[in-house]
């Protein structure tokens, strides 16, 4: 058994005496309290070790060695847990993997935004529509996305499904990595849907012939790729609802140290990383790597108060920054973070979530992105990093594996008058399969010097109007 009920000095629950941003205003504490103990009876959903084995991965980023891809869902939902769903969300990201490895030749640490991505913070408690004011949907471990008074009611018993939903998404995806979905070879087989219709796909099939060729002339040399047959694929999502987290929390026996077994990396939203807040608080207490976003009010001194209490062993792979300040500010604003960190020593891993700085409402009413967008953050991000000598070590963001019309630009040139037809978000738009596709070819060459590092934004593309920023 890798935990035990180690007798515990409940660091776990230090945050309580902390204000803790964003929670649920749930109706009946005593249900909650029931649902927590329950979920402190479950077994673990990821295992120290695996936590570990991915904090060596995040140093071998933050040494300037890997780079990461994290994506998947802004917000899951409960529907979306079929076999074909999930089969789709983890074939996009294995695409895109193939696509920056063998780009950008550098080893790629994969992590979905998977298996527990379920808890929004949102920027109004409240939403109304056509005179109706109604509590925000909050993601489906909270309240439900229907617009009526009884699913807007914050239920902890979808603290149990979070749970449930997390465990059947996880064991899927543990099946396809170990089973041979995976498996490099089979590189052609995750783009067969999708090569006649698309020239991201068509760009894709042209770069897994060379694979094969690369593979090809290693077994001719005598090399057995069967390494191959296996990956490795990490779950992460927001740590925000902490009751859930915290009843996640287990000492592992081993080390007795404490770790949130809800995923493999938690991070913290930019809501939610007040230096005196109880996430802030809640993530020092346990040793998964932890990510923060910061966007574009953190200053050069939180940036360094966040790594003394996070990782004041300075670990590397222990934090990871996800900077998300936005197209137009990132060359302005991440200078001054990058240096005051890289002059106080600090080894953390520096990514680029390129979505949420970048979110606005479209003409239409719809809460978009526009691509172009997302990709001159992108370039800002390695422009800055290129000109300090530190290393641009990673892309976060949200994607899906489904044909959706939630961004606008890309290669099929998606414009606001488009978002109506396949719009699924929950919550923020995503970019569909083959947005997701160009962004890896692009961002791969960026990574080998090549791209357009110094791209301006080029605006919102034809027919969408900048109505409003979104934070
Ligand atoms: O995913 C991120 C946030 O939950 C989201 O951007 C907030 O969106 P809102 O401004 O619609 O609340
Ligand atoms: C809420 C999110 O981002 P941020 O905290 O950066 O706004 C998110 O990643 O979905
Ligand atoms: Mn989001």
């Amino acid at each position: 058994m890798p935990y035990g009920t180690l007798p515990s000095p409940l660091d776990e629950q230090t945050w309580r005496s902390m204000p803790a941003a964003q929670q649920p205003d749930w109706p009946d504490p005593a249900a909650l309290e029931r649902v927590c103990d329950e979920l402190r009876s479950y077994p673990p959903l990821v295992f120290a070790g695996e936590c570990d084995n991915l904090t060596a991965r995040l140093a071998a980023v933050a040494r300037g060695e890997a780079f990461l891809l994290q994506g998947g869902d802004c917000a899951e939902t409960f529907d979306g847990v079929s076999a074909d769903q999930i089969r789709s969300k983890l074939k996009t990201m294995l695409q895109m993997a193939a696509v920056l490895t063998f780009g950008a030749s550098v080893p790629v640490v994969k992590v979905g935004r998977i298996a527990g991505q379920y808890s929004k913070p949102r920027s109004q408690p409240t939403e109304t529509r056509d005179g109706v004011t109604l509590p925000t949907y909050r993601g489906d471990s909270v309240n439900g996305l229907e617009f009526t008074a009884g699913a807007r009611v914050p239920d902890p018993q979808r603290l149990l499904r979070m749970y449930n939903h997390s465990a059947a998404t996880l064991n899927l995806v543990r099946a396809f990595i170990t089973g041979g979905y995976a498996d490099l070879r089979e590189v052609h087989s995750w783009n067969q849907d999708f090569v006649r219709t698309s020239p991201a796909g068509q760009r894709y099939e042209r770069l897994a012939e060379e694979i094969d060729c690369a593979l090809s002339f290693m077994r001719a040399c005598g090399v057995d790729p069967t390494e191959l047959h296996r990956t490795e694929f990490y779950t992460s999502h927001e740590a925000l609802i902490l009751d859930y987290e915290c009843a996640m929390s287990r000492l592992d026996s081993r080390t007795t140290r404490r770790y949130d077994t809800s995923g493999h990396m938690i991070w913290i939203g930019e809501r939610t990383r007040q230096l005196d807040g109880a996430h802030l608080e809640f993530a020092s207490k346990v040793s998964n790597p932890v990510g923060v976003k910061l966007g574009p009010t953190t200053t050069a001194d939180e940036a360094l108060t966040l790594i003394d209490r996070l990782d004041p062993k300075r670990t590397p792979g222990r934090l990871t920054f996800i900077t998300r300040m936005g197209a137009e500010r990132i060359r302005d604003l991440l200078p001054a973070l990058v240096e005051k960190v890289t002059a106080e020593g600090a080894r953390v891993a520096w990514v680029c979530d390129p979505m949420h700085g970048n979110t606005f409402t479209a003409s239409t009413g719809h809460k978009t992105r526009s691509f172009d967008a997302v990709l001159d953050e992108v370039a800002g991000f390695f422009d800055v990093h290129r000109a300090l000598g530190s290393h641009p070590g990673g892309i976060h963001v949200e994607i899906t594996g489904d044909d959706v019309t939630e961004c606008v630009g890309g290669g099929f040139g998606l414009v606001a008058e488009d978002l109506h037809q396949r719009y699924e978000s929950a919550c923020d738009p995503r970019l569909n399969r083959s947005q997701s596709l160009d962004l890896a070819f692009l961002v791969a060459e960026m990574y080998r010097g090549r791209g357009s590092g110094t791209g301006t934004s080029q605006g919102a593309g034809p027919g969408v109007a900048t109505v409003q920023a979104v934070r």
